[in-house]
């Protein structure tokens, strides 16, 4: 299947990356001057970020082409229903945090690092909401969690500045160039340097046309449960049964698979491909750390911060999709009157809005759920949006609405020590935010929901699904295989 990606009427050409104007070439080269001025004068390095148009692409042959810079890890973060896109390598700063402050303390070292910056950018049309500066990463589900070897590389909090970054709108692309210009930093070889990579990007680009599709039959993937079926479901029974008792009203219990592909590794450019086709409203996303990929598609948003507007969502309650259009339209009716479900929700929207009352002077909530139908599955969906409180930022807004009773459950730290004890689980960062925040305040998280993270020809999958009063074991179990299926077949390419 071809690529469904990019406006048909824009050009799939490579693109000049190297600034094609002489005018762009010369205030790149002046926005380095600047920069290493101001590092004379504080006698540290200053960050430089210069952005500039590039030809629209399809961010899969960017993240393809950099993957031969050997510049250092990539990542990939698309909305194809919006046509919005983030591809980056390297990382000319990288802010890691542990503990439960971990969002916090990364908020601080991204304004230290933003503070002496210098920006600039070329005169053609850029992709406003993501020039300049932008960090992109993610967090751990549950710093008080022990992390595992599985997850030995993701540490609590890490926020990646790239070298450099594609970034695409539905009207336009750019390329940034973030670099830490030293003090008495030598200009001249600085800017040969920049011009030699991104020739070889430009080439490597070029080599990455036209996009190969695999033809190869879906290899047979062995799949082995981490905890036996039967030893969640008794999890599951054990969660219903402290509710009754009263210890909580929801908790989120989670299963993982480990996935192995007897024939070769796991080809992350093809995964990103399927997902993206399969699942067009979702957050489609890759990070690499060392040889591994933490891949997903994920229908939640946690939040889009945009000029002082904050949206977020409640996504809980779930139910199949039908295999006739009848079938379908009465799976979504009873899952829109379930009162199982309803509740399930509920919880989510009314902590959601109590967490967004600290930080927002008005929040607004959809009147009623309504149905959000993904390729095999289908959840109630509220909107929720508010007007941020001046000085307050995304990051801040994450580190209140993380984890949503979506994922985590109500009220919050009982279910927690339920999840802690029963589970038997490292998450990592599934579940947990996953996105990008720019140097105006601006940016989006999703909840790594749909994922797994592949590591040569083996992968470890997630899944959980809201457990209140009256779930039913098998039921939740079912619903936990309807979710690892989006990963599944994600992987495997099979229908
Ligand atoms: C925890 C997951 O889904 C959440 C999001 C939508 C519906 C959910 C549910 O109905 O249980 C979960 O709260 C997952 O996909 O692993």
């Amino acid at each position: 299947m071809d690529i469904t990606f990019t406006n048909a009427a824009l050009p799939q050409s490579p693109a000049p990356i190297w600034p094609a104007d002489a005018w762009e070439q010369l205030r790149l080269q002046q926005i380095l001057q600047q920069a290493s001025e101001r590092a004379n004068t504080i006698h540290q390095p200053v960050l430089a970020s210069f952005t500039h148009a590039v030809c629209p692409c399809d961010p899969l042959q960017y993240f393809q082409a950099f993957h031969t810079l050997h510049l250092g890890e990539c990542f990939y973060w698309e909305r194809p229903s919006e046509q919005r896109a983030l591809v980056g390598v390297g990382a000319t700063a990288t802010i890691q945090t542990t503990g439960q402050s971990c969002v916090q303390e990364a908020a601080e070292i991204w304004r230290q690092l933003q503070a002496q910056a210098i920006l600039g950018q070329g005169s053609a049309a850029i992709p406003d909401r993501t020039s300049g500066p932008l960090l992109f990463g993610g967090f751990t589900f549950d710093p008080l969690t022990p992390t595992t070897e599985l997850w030995q590389a993701f540490p609590d909090g890490l926020l990646l500045l790239p070298y450099l970054l594609f970034h695409c709108d539905e009207t336009c692309a750019a390329l940034t160039i973030n670099l830490q210009v030293a003090p008495d930093a030598d200009i001249a070889s600085l800017t040969a340097e920049i011009s030699a990579h991104l020739h070889t990007l430009e080439q490597a680009l070029a080599r990455t046309l036209p996009q190969e599709t695999d033809r190869l039959p879906a290899p047979s993937l062995q799949i082995e449960d981490l905890l036996s079926a039967d030893l969640w479901m008794e999890q599951v029974a054990a969660t219903v049964k402290r509710i009754k008792q009263g210890a909580f009203a929801k908790a989120v219990l989670a299963r993982a698979v480990r996935v192995t592909n007897p024939r070769q590794d796991f080809d992350v450019i093809q995964t990103l491909k399927r997902l993206r086709e399969s699942y067009p409203v979702a957050y489609v996303f890759a990070i690499q750390r060392q040889e591994q990929y933490f891949v997903g598609a994920t229908p939640e948003r946690l939040v889009c911060g945009a000029d002082g507007q904050i949206q977020t969502m409640a996504l809980a309650g779930s139910a199949p999709r039908g295999k006739t259009e009848e079938e379908d339209r009465q799976l979504g009716e009873e899952l829109l009157h379930s009162q199982k479900n309803q509740g399930e929700h509920h919880v989510v929207v009314s902590t959601i809005q109590n967490a967004l009352a600290a930080l927002c002077s008005r929040v607004w909530v959809g009147d009623a759920p309504h149905l959000l139908k993904l390729k095999n599955i289908q959840h109630l969906q509220t909107p929720i949006t508010g007007d941020m409180l001046p000085g307050h930022s995304i990051l801040e807004a994450i580190e209140d609405l993380h984890p949503t009773p979506a994922v985590g459950g109500s009220p919050r730290q009982p279910a927690l020590e339920a999840i802690r004890e029963l589970e038997q689980l490292d998450r990592g960062w599934y579940a947990a935010p996953i996105g990008w925040i720019g140097h105006t305040g601006n940016g989006e998280f999703a909840v790594a929901l749909r994922s797994g993270l592949l590591h040569g020809h083996q992968a470890t999958l997630f899944a959980g699904c809201g457990i209140v009063a009256d779930s039913d074991p098998e039921s939740e179990y079912a619903e936990s295989c309807l979710k690892l299926q989006v990963m599944l077949r994600g992987l495997s390419g099979e229908e």
